[in-house]
């Protein structure tokens, strides 16, 4: 009995404890003068990240629409951890740009560094201070638009392959389609593997191929470690360093650095010139005297930052155009007349046409591969409320930006949920206008914006055009029209994904049709040309489609009394 009672006390005992430990800050907003929703125990104010009914990012888009109009940011929990979400645009912008000094540092510093994770603890987004500014100043002259140009002919070898990819695959007739994300990560393995080992990735072709599950597995495990961190966010400071984990598992580490030492290995031994990532990269070394995890980790940013990333925005853009077939054939008609009048789409072209961009920029207001940023207080400061009442703000305080949130606000974008690329036209101001309102954000903004940006934007836009060029795209019953975003996933991609209809291109099976013909027969007879079925589909297609003749002016001959009176000579 006494047994039992002491274990019950103890069990009590432990209880209190637990539940003060969680409950104990739960006032920290509201001392500090700031509205917010009450938070929930174990949960805070984003449940979803423990009870995983949808993804987490909607409580916290909940609780934007909730608090916009009341004032500049909110207070809010995770788990049992203070954070200010930020509502107005301008404060964003302050955070980002303005009052870079205090806010410099993103969350995710807190959880990852180079003892525990040599590769992703020297990723450029995970350093702070001088090390990042020294990590960031070596990628960046990586990715000049000279450099980027001299990749752009590797991206469209890549688009080549990816076409003729699909067209084998078309002819599979694989119930469900082809699913948009899947073939677009293709995509970007082989042009991140061409650009940056200068090494073929095999990615459109049958079987595994290992850069593509390594890559794909980097990432994996990156959601269970962005849910573990939410938690572990639970754990005072002072205890976080018992709990730490590598993000990059030992194997994978181990795999990459075998992957760039035989990159070197081979462009020394062929003695290549190519002005590409890899030539930068071994420059850098020898001017730094950089070390093989250094080169390594530089290498390894790609992956992480960047190949994820631009699947997601190729296939949510391809996903937008196949469910607007005006816009998609706009588009189309702008690549077509762009190749009748220079023979190609060049890299200046790329960069030039207004239709694409807008279609780009669209896709990314709407479904940014990045739902929100996490940053971190770095200097106490302090911001003011829409009262003008300044609130100190704590170092090490994480600041929520709402990136998703505000690309979805009717204040911003009138009809958020639809697809309008015209809203980035020229002459609604361009995609200039939203950023410097702060409210357009898919690449972040200020001193920490997207590295990658420009190199993501030409390999993206080389994917679409490639794709939009050769296809008519129309999706697959099996995906879901809604787009919502998956409870999985801790990036903007949609649940389900986006299967593609299976379609052959009406070019190629015109070019089977023929080559069939000849194979068979040594040449295209005169009979031939008129017994090819798919031929005079084609044709008859395109008379219906675009009759040469646009009307026909008859005119009637005999004088008629009834039922109309038509009189003789009246055109018809
Ligand atoms: C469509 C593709 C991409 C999107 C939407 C994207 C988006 C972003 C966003 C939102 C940030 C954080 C900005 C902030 O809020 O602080 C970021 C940072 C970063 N991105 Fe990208 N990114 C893309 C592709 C790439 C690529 C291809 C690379 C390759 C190098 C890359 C490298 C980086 C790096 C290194 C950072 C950290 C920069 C810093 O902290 O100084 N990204 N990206």
């Amino acid at each position: 009995m006494a047994f039992l009672l002491l274990t019950l006390s103890l069990v009590g005992l432990i209880g209190t404890l637990l539940y003060l430990f969680l409950t104990f800050n739960f006032n920290y907003w509201k001392k500090r003068g700031v509205l917010g929703p009450k938070p929930r125990l174990l949960l805070g104010n984003i449940p979803n990240i423990v009870l995983r009914k949808r993804n987490f990012q909607y409580d916290i888009i909940d609780i934007y629409r909730e608090y916009k109009g009341k004032d500049r940011f909110v207070g809010i929990f995770n788990v049992r951890n203070p954070q200010l979400l930020i509502i107005d645009p301008k404060l964003v912008q302050d955070v980002l740009i303005a009052n870079f000094r205090n806010f410099s540092e993103n969350e995710f510093s807190k959880w990852a560094d180079k003892e525990t994770d040599p590769l992703l603890g020297r990723n450029p987004f995970i350093l702070s201070g001088n090390e990042w500014k020294e990590k960031r100043g070596e990628v960046t002259p990586a990715l000049t638009n000279n450099r980027i140009k001299a990749s752009y002919p590797i991206m469209l070898s890549v688009c080549g392959k990816m076409t003729k990819y699909l067209e084998k695959e078309t002819k599979k007739h694989i119930a469900d389609g082809i699913e948009a994300r899947e073939l677009a990560a293709r995509y970007t393995t082989e042009v991140v593997s061409n650009c940056i080992y200068g090494i073929e990735a095999g990615a459109f072709e049958e079987g595994t191929c290992e850069i593509r599950e390594k890559g794909a597995a980097v990432l994996d495990q990156s959601f269970a470690s962005i849910v573990y961190l939410m938690l572990m966010s639970a754990v005072p400071d002072c205890l976080r360093g018992i709990f730490k984990r590598p993000f990059m598992r030992k194997d994978m580490q181990t795999y990459f650095i075998q992957l760039m030492k035989e990159a070197i290995r081979v462009r020394q031994s062929t003695k290549s010139d190519r002005v590409d990532f890899l030539n930068y990269l071994l420059q850098l070394r020898e001017k730094k005297n950089l070390s093989e995890i250094e080169v390594a980790a530089h290498t390894i940013t790609f992956f992480v930052d960047g190949f994820e990333t631009s699947s997601i925005l190729i296939s949510n853009c391809i996903r937008c155009l196949a469910q607007h077939e005006s816009a998609q054939q706009k588009l189309r008609d702008e690549i077509n007349k762009t190749i009748e009048e220079n023979g190609e789409v060049s890299f200046e072209n790329l960069q030039e046409l207004p239709y694409l961009d807008q279609c780009i920029n669209e896709c990314l207001r709407l479904y940014p591969p990045a739902i929100a940023s996490n940053k971190m207080c770095s200097n106490a400061c302090e911001l003011m409320s829409s009262k003008d009442k300044p609130i100190k703000i704590e170092k090490g305080t994480p600041i929520l930006l709402p990136y998703y949130a505000l690309h979805h606000d009717p204040e911003y974008y009138p009809n958020p949920e639809a697809f309008i690329p015209e809203r980035f036209s020229p002459e609604n101001g361009g995609a200039k206008k939203y950023k410097e309102m702060g409210v357009f954000l898919p690449f972040g903004d200020g001193p920490r914006i997207c590295l990658g940006m420009r190199f993501a934007l030409c390999q993206s836009k080389a994917a679409v055009v490639e794709i939009i060029r050769n296809w008519k795209v129309k999706l697959n019953p099996r995906t879901n029209p809604n787009f919502i975003i998956d409870t999985q996933h801790f990036l903007c991609v949609p649940e389900g994904g986006s299967w593609l209809a299976q379609h052959e291109s009406a070019q190629q099976k015109f070019r089977d049709e023929i080559n069939k013909t000849i194979e068979e027969n040594g040449e295209m007879s005169f009979e031939n040309l008129q017994e090819l079925p798919y031929l005079d589909q084609c044709i008859n297609e395109c008379l219906q489609l675009y009759p040469p003749a646009i009307a026909s002016n008859k005119m009637c001959s005999n004088s008629k009394e009834k039922p109309i009176k038509i009189e003789k000579g009246t055109p018809s």
